[in-house]
Parts: structure tokens; sequence; C-alpha cells
């Protein structure tokens, strides 16, 4: 199976609305709320593309509660820790004119020392029992920068490969731990290599060899509708993106994680792994919800995506 940690869960809601302005009134025509964070979006594509998932992570308050019953209803196997506060509230305002996607993220609840531990132990016996485990999204607060690191080490013992989907400190200080894949967007990459992401600059592309040197296997720069660019074990790849009429963008990089855990754990080669993940993550901006696909039309856009490399 595969494990999935969200460390600050979220009540996500889209708001579709014909025009946003700020400093105006906007209604609302439609409405989503579902159970989310990074790790939970993961978590709901793993399931929708047909293959065992658990998600851990923190949970507390009313919000946790209704985060809880929405994973029951979906039908995903979870194993939260619960903690004193509230789960965060996400928002993803659309204004469909525009074609614009803002959104408000909550900080999310203080968490305290014991909710760590607790956490640590199960992170530590779900890994036991999975090919990989995935780390995805912000830190609560309270949660230090290397917490991150802590559990990838924690999966590592236990057997199973470590993804991390994080950005900042909390990436900084978890690629430490040398996981085996990460997958930052432009913006992150460039906040972690120090300079703005491009691929023809020889010296970013050496700054990628020496992560792997560190030990960290795969590397994908998410490139929205412009792919990814992957390095693998100091090989490069770049994926090209299907042309789609995008609805909603948001959860894109949460199923390409997705589409990877399932084809690394379905021991795909290198080039079938990364098509999939770029045709999951492709397939979630076709739905209205962030952190959704459609398995059919995961598996007509991997007739679309092209791998170009070694
Ligand atoms: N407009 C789009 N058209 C086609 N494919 C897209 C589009 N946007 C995203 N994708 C696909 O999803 C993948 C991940 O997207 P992106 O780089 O936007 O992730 P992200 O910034 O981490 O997203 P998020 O944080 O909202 O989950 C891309 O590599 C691509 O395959
Ligand atoms: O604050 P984080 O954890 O970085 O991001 C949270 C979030 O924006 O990410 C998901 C989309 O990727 C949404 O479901 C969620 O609301």
């Amino acid at each position: 199976m595969i494990t999935t940690v969200t460390l600050n869960a979220a009540i996500d809601k889209t708001y579709y609305m014909p025009r946003f302005s700020l400093g105006r009134v906007s209604r609302v025509h439609n409405v989503y709320a579902e159970p989310g964070g990074k790790g939970i979006n993961v978590a709901r594509v793993i399931h929708l593309l047909g293959y065992p998932v658990v998600a851990t992570g923190f949970l507390g308050g009313s919000n946790g509660e209704w985060i809880r019953r929405g994973l029951e209803r979906q039908e995903l196997a979870h194993d939260f820790v619960n903690v004193d506060g509230e789960s965060r509230l996400c928002l993803n305002l659309i204004d469909e004119s525009a074609g614009e996607s803002t959104e408000v993220l909550e900080p999310g609840p203080e968490i305290s020392e014991k909710a760590m531990e607790q956490l640590a132990e199960t992170v530590q016996r779900l890994a036991r029992q999975s090919s990989i485990v995935c780390f995805s999204g912000s830190l609560p607060r309270g949660v230090p920068s290397d917490y991150y690191a802590r559990l990838v080490t924690v999966t590592k013992q236990a057997g199973a490969k470590a993804f991390l989907d994080a950005s900042g400190p909390a990436l900084q200080s978890g690629i430490k731990a040398a996981p085996c894949f990460i997958k930052p967007n432009q913006e992150e990459m460039a906040q972690l290599l120090g300079s703005a992401w491009n691929e023809k600059q020889d010296t970013l592309l050496e700054q990628l060899d020496t992560l792997h040197q560190s030990g960290l296997e795969t590397i994908s720069v998410s490139l929205g509708a412009e792919g990814a660019y992957t390095s693998h074990s100091m090989k490069r790849y770049r994926v090209r993106a299907p042309h789609l009429r995008a609805v909603n963008t948001v959860g894109c990089g949460d199923a390409y994680v997705a589409g990877m855990a399932v084809a690394v754990h379905r021991g795909l080669p290198i080039k079938g792994c990364l098509a999939y993940a770029a045709a999951a993550g492709s397939a979630n901006a076709l739905t209205a919800r962030a952190g959704y696909v459609d398995p059919l039309d995961v598996e007509e856009l991997l007739g679309q995506v092209t791998v170009e490399g070694e």
C-alpha cells in the first residue's frame, strides 16, 4: 500500500463566481467543500486510480471531524492523530470571467510535542506496511522545520521509499534526510536553489547533481501547463503536458505526486513513471474540484504526454 501524510489538513472550499473583485461583494454560484490539504489530495487521487492507500497526519476540532467524516464518505482509509485546536479552512476563489484563481490559506492549529511523537510512531507503523510514504504540504504552527527530515528517516528505516512535496525551510531541511523523490514547482525550486529556475542553465543543473550525490534519486520540477523537468539519477528528462482547457489547476501538483507514487509502486520504468505522473497532474486540471481525477481522463491523456530524454 501507499501512505500519505498531511500535517496541515484542511477543509478545501472552492468558490466559483462570475467575477471576483477585491473590496467588493462577490456572489458565489457554485461551492465545493472537500477534505483537503496536499497529502489528502494525493491519497484521494491514488484511491481514484484504484490503488490501496492510507491517509495520516493531524486533525483537530470540528473541522477535523468534518474532514474525517468526508474521508469516510469517500471510502478513503485514514489513521490520523487527534490534536487540540481546529484544522484549517483553505479557500480557492475562482473568477470565471478572468479565468483566475486566488487562494486564501489559514495557518492551521498549534501542534504539541506529544502529538508529534504520536505521529512519528504512526508513520513508522504504516511505513512498515507500505512501499511508499508521501509527505505533502505546509507545516502547522509549532512544528519545527526539521520534522519532515525526522519522518523521512523513520520511513526509510522502516523499509519504504519517502516522497516529499514541500516548500521553503520544510523542503530545505527535509531533503537533508534524502527522500527518494521531491516535486517542487518553479517557485519552490527557485527558493531551494536561490535563483530563478531555468532548465538551460548548467550551474542550476549541477546543483541538481549535488542533490543526487546526497542520496536524492528523482527531482521533478513541475511547470504547470508546460509539463515537468525531471532529473533522475543524474539523467535528464523533459515531459510535455497535453494542451487542454483547464477548469481548476489547484491540486495538479498533488495529482502528479499521486501518479508518480502509483507508477513507482507498480514498478514502471522511469519514462513510464514520468508520463503517468504528468497524465494524472493534467487530468486534475479537467475537474472542478481540487485533488480529483477521472481515471478515464488519465488513460486518455497518457497517450498525449511526451517524454524526451535519455
Ligand atoms: N494548465 C494545465 N494544462 C495541462 N496540464 C497541467 C496544467 N496545469 C498543471 N498541469 C499538470 O500538472 C502537473 C503539476 O502542475 P503544477 O506545476 O501546476 O503543480 P503545483 O504548482 O505543485 O500545483 P498545486 O500546488 O496546485 O498542487 C504538471 O506537470 C502538468 O502535468
Ligand atoms: O498550505 P499548503 O499545505 O502548502 O497547501 C494547501 C493547499 O493549498 O494545497 C492543496 C493544493 O495543492 C489544497 O488542497 C490546499 O488547500
